[in-house]
């Protein structure tokens, strides 16, 4: 008998895209041939340590979604589902879906279509000896926190760079752990004044002592979140379609 636990990819769709500003979730604009989203439900179908795929769409597109589902054959998409109002809305309507069996959650931004196997595989692979994983990469920026000055802001802090990461998706928990985190949030009434602004973060302020593990992420698996990423994007698909010179005859 299979004792490996189910792995389930949710691509949290849910979002407007109001920074894009192009008046219709950025998710659904195409990059290099197929639309951001199809990119990334190509990465899980194709992941054979995915069992099955869950959509978090904004309301009003789920039909668009299941019409991109259908034509491009991905069939382990089991639910399009209704995203709610903010990126943790959706998580919580994601884990909602999901019933009572115990898996492995893997929560992707939709907006990242440069996501390698290589992550999937190696997020499924700590899943296994941990409970919750990220995926994350450092900074190559010196990050500074700014504090309010009488004429704007000044520098508070300059933080150590050599411990400073990028935190990217997916992000990967037991089911269990990640609903625990989310069931603790929706019970504080100051999470609602000071919302995360990742999965992570529920889990490390209500869950602190489950360890987060992390796992190399990539310069390559940026968030479509500015105008310019479409184009950064665009370039990325290119070079990856484009053999390296060692790789030439
Ligand atoms: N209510 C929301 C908001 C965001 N997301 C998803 O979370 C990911 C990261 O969010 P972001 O880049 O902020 O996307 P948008 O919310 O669409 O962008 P913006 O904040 O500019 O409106 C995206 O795949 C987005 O669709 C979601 O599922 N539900
Ligand atoms: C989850 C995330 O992509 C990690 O970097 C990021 O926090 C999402 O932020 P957004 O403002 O919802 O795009």
């Amino acid at each position: 008998m299979d004792s490996r636990l189910r792995s389930v990819g949710v691509l949290l769709a849910g979002g407007v895209g109001q920074r894009i500003g192009l008046g219709r979730p950025k998710q659904l604009i195409e990059v290099a041939g197929k639309t951001i989203i199809e990119h990334s439900l190509a990465v899980f179908q194709e992941a054979p340590e995915i069992d099955e795929i869950v959509v978090l769409m904004t309301p009003g597109y789920a039909d668009r979604i299941r019409e991109i589902v259908a034509k491009g054959g991905y069939d382990k998409v089991g639910k399009v589902v209704d995203g709610g109002a903010s990126r943790t809305e959706s998580t919580w309507l994601a884990l909602q879906a999901l019933g009572a069996e115990e898996c492995n959650v893997l929560l992707h931004d939709a907006v990242r279509p440069l996501l390698e196997p290589r992550i999937i595989t190696e997020c499924v692979k700590a899943l296994e000896t941990h409970r919750a994983v990220n995926v994350a990469i450092p900074s190559s920026d010196t990050v500074l926190v700014a504090v309010p000055a009488p004429d704007g802001e000044v520098i508070g802090e300059v933080l150590d760079r050599s411990v400073l990461r990028r935190s990217q998706t997916p992000q990967c928990f037991r089911l269990s752990v990640i609903r625990e985190a989310y069931e603790r949030a929706l019970a504080d009434p100051g999470f609602a004044s000071r919302p995360a602004t990742d999965d992570c973060g529920v889990v490390l302020r209500y869950l602190p002592d489950v360890p987060i593990h992390l796992v190399p992420g990539s310069e390559q698996n940026i968030k479509v979140t500015h105008p310019a990423d479409l184009r950064i994007a665009e370039l990325l698909f290119q070079l990856a379609a484009t053999p390296s010179i060692s790789d030439l005859p």
